[in-house]
């Protein structure tokens, strides 16, 4: 493992982006074009130049930067982080690491590493074992619908990719994430291998761990990866959650929002795959988890999961129905409520609030019969949804949102026109 030549301050080549100072403020386009925010005084928050391995097999993977890695070990009040990804990418998240960035609402709230000690004693839960599903999340007091429950920032985030890259192999991408670990405080590395299950792969305990309880799906600067978080990654799945997760990238913020009431003692559960499906279904899609479910509807009464599949049926039977009468405007308005009505009972019955498709179609339903304001009441549903369980970011940020703002728009604009 050689780490990078120097730390010095002498400009970086504009290929590459070796390390960036806090706070920095070249906008994000400089970056995603190559071009290095050229570092200026004394605080460059890496605790050590960034390591960056030769990977044996380069000739593999074509020429793209290699993954280094990047650790700031004051990360969030000295819980710490190492960041396993290219050179450019980890420069533009020198601002989402200072700690001043993150609002007070998520630095006061008490699961936060940045809450003063006696908000750190409030947590609404407890990490226990579970019977059969290793540790879980248990509440610890009621909770009301749509508070949030839990929050957490990575402690590691590597980018996927790297995780099966043959140009490094597995022996060094064993190497790599095992230095990540240890570069970083102790409190938390022993937290890490607290996660560890005693089952190693062939890319050793730290990828074990990554795999089986990391965060998927984190876009940064366009490229996936994958975060470890603390609390966080003891959530177990549920497949009529509890909770539903959101990140805030620019804060590098995980937050867990409950999806209904909750009471002391139930389980914090989250989906580790897309919401709604039956469980022949689910059963499949969870097979690459390697884990057979044991939440409350997959060990619920024949009876009771029979009950739960039909409903399920039905509501993607509506999806189907009103998707197919809004090409042709074929339904009735009368007919539009009725559907509309019952598919957000099915919903409620089975727990799917954070479904905001099905806000989508019954807009576009109304939309279809030019019933604007109906229309626009499930456009602003869909969109408090959004902001809810995706966060603002991703609301702000959403193409499917703003297809069907516009679509609403041009009905108004039409209607107007015909009116006069
Ligand atoms: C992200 S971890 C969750 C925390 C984990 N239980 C622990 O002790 O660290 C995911 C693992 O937890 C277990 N698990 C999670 N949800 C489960 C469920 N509904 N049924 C059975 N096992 C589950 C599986 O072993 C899965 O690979």
């Amino acid at each position: 493992m050689t780490p990078l030549p120097s730390l010095s301050l002498s400009t970086p080549s504009p290929s590459t982006c070796l390390w960036t100072p806090r706070g920095s403020p070249y906008p994000l386009t400089s970056l995603a074009s190559g071009t290095c925010p050229s570092p200026s005084g004394p605080s460059i928050p890496w605790s050590r130049p960034p390591s960056c391995p030769d990977p044996p097999n380069k000739h593999i993977g074509g020429d793209h930067p290699d993954d280094c890695i990047f650790t700031y070990p004051t990360f969030r009040n000295g819980q710490g982080i190492s960041i396993i990804t290219f050179p450019s990418i980890a420069a533009s998240l020198a601002e989402s690491l200072d700690d001043g960035i993150v609002p007070d609402s998520v630095k006061n709230f008490p699961s936060s590493p940045q809450a003063p000690s006696h908000l750190q004693h409030k947590k609404a839960y407890t990490v226990k074992d579970i019977p059969g599903r290793g540790k879980g999340v248990i509440l610890t007091r009621d909770a009301a619908r749509h508070e949030r429950m839990l929050t957490g920032h990575p402690v590691l985030l590597v980018r996927f990719d790297f995780l099966s890259s043959e140009r490094f192999g597995s022996d060094l991408i064993q190497e790599m994430l095992e230095e990540a670990v240890s570069a970083l405080p102790e409190e938390t590395q022993k937290a890490i291998e607290g996660l560890a299950r005693g089952k190693k792969g062939k890319q050793g305990w730290v990828a074990d761990v990554i795999k089986t309880n990391g965060y998927g799906g984190m876009d940064v600067e366009g490229v996936g990866h994958i975060a470890l978080f603390l609390d966080g990654s003891r959530v177990n799945h549920g497949c009529r959650p509890t909770v539903f997760w959101r990140y805030n990238a620019k804060t590098m913020t995980m937050e867990m929002v409950a999806v209904r009431d909750l009471k002391a003692g139930e389980e914090i559960v989250h989906t580790y795959i897309p919401l709604g499906y039956t469980l022949q279904e689910r059963e499949l899609m969870l097979k690459v988890w390697g884990f057979k479910c044991s939440c409350s509807l997959c060990s619920a009464s024949p009876q009771e999961t029979a009950a739960s599949d039909d409903r399920r049926e039905r509501l993607f039977e509506i999806h189907q129905t009103l998707t197919s009468a809004t090409q042709e405007a074929s339904l009735p308005r009368e007919r539009i409520d009725a559907i509309v009505r019952e598919a957000s009972a099915l919903i409620g019955l089975e727990g799917l609030d954070p479904l905001v498709e099905y806000m989508f179609v019954f807009a576009r339903a109304y939309m279809s019969i030019n019933e604007v304001a109906l229309a626009r009441k499930y456009t602003q549903l869909a969109e408090a949804k959004l902001r809810l369980y995706e966060g603002e970011d991703s609301a702000n940020n959403s193409v499917p949102m703003q297809m069907l703002w516009r679509e609403l728009k041009e009905l108004e604009k039409e209607i107007d026109e015909d009116e006069w």
